[in-house]
């Protein structure tokens, strides 16, 4: 579903974020991505996203070559690709609802089918009950449960995660990373970037480690 083949990114400055990841993740994975802070994790992320382009080798998606893609067709491309951030990035002044609509409005969807899937998202994330909640009202799991719901609102085959739970504690924690399973488990490929060795390593998933840049364990 994703493959790297020896992709490389140098940031403008001259510093290699990246170098030589070769790595395959099918289709029916969830693989959690580890490393020290400014291992790459993000970066490795944002090439997928096509938030950056590699500075060597290749991403191929889903059987597409990524350097194909040109800057119109990645509004496109991104609407396979569900992606969920540490601090959830909410909008404050709008409501549960209208923050998980938020991608199918953008996508042009009609009002019976946002409705719909909405309600679908915010159900397999437990908080159907909230949908007329302000995000402040909501508890931090509560809050990165709603940011779940937008990832996978418009139904992707990959959903992304950098740091997820990040400012949750362990139990919680450890409920977020069931939610990314369940989705897993109906056929979303699923890679987490995490810091959180002790819960990921508790968890039965492929690891995927970086240091400075490259992988060290965890592939192919
Ligand atoms: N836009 C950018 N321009 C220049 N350098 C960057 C940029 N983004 C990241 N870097 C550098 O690339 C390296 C990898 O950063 P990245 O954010 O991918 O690491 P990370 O593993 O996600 O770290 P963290 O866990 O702290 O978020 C770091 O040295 C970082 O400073």
């Amino acid at each position: 579903m994703i493959t790297f083949d020896r992709v490389g990114k140098r940031y403008a400055e001259g510093h290699d974020a990246l170098s030589e990841i070769s790595v395959e993740i099918r289709q029916d994975e969830l693989v959690f991505l580890t490393g020290h802070s400014g291992a790459g994790k993000s970066t490795l992320l944002r090439l997928i996203m096509l938030m950056e382009r590699p500075t060597r080798g290749q991403v191929i998606i889903d059987g597409q070559n990524l350097a194909a893609v040109k800057a119109r067709g990645i509004p496109r491309h991104r609407r396979n690709i569900g992606v969920v951030f540490q601090n959830h990035q909410l909008l404050l002044d709008r409501t549960v609802f209208d923050n998980v609509a938020l991608p199918l409005v953008i996508a042009g969807y009609d009002q019976r089918d946002i409705g719909r899937r909405v309600r679908a998202a915010l159900d397999k994330v437990g908080l159907l009950p909230r949908e007329r909640a302000l995000p402040v009202t909501l508890s931090g799991g509560e809050q990165q449960r709603v940011g779940i719901a937008r990832a996978v609102v418009a139904r992707p085959k990959i959903l992304l995660a950098d740091e997820p739970t990040g400012n949750l504690d362990p139990a919680l924690s450890a409920e977020i990373m069931q939610l990314f399973e369940a989705f897993n488990q109906v056929g979303v490929t699923v890679l987490i970037a995490s810091h959180d060795l002790a819960l990921i390593s508790r968890l039965r998933h492929r690891i995927l480690t970086l240091r400075e840049g490259r992988l060290v364990g965890g592939y192919p």
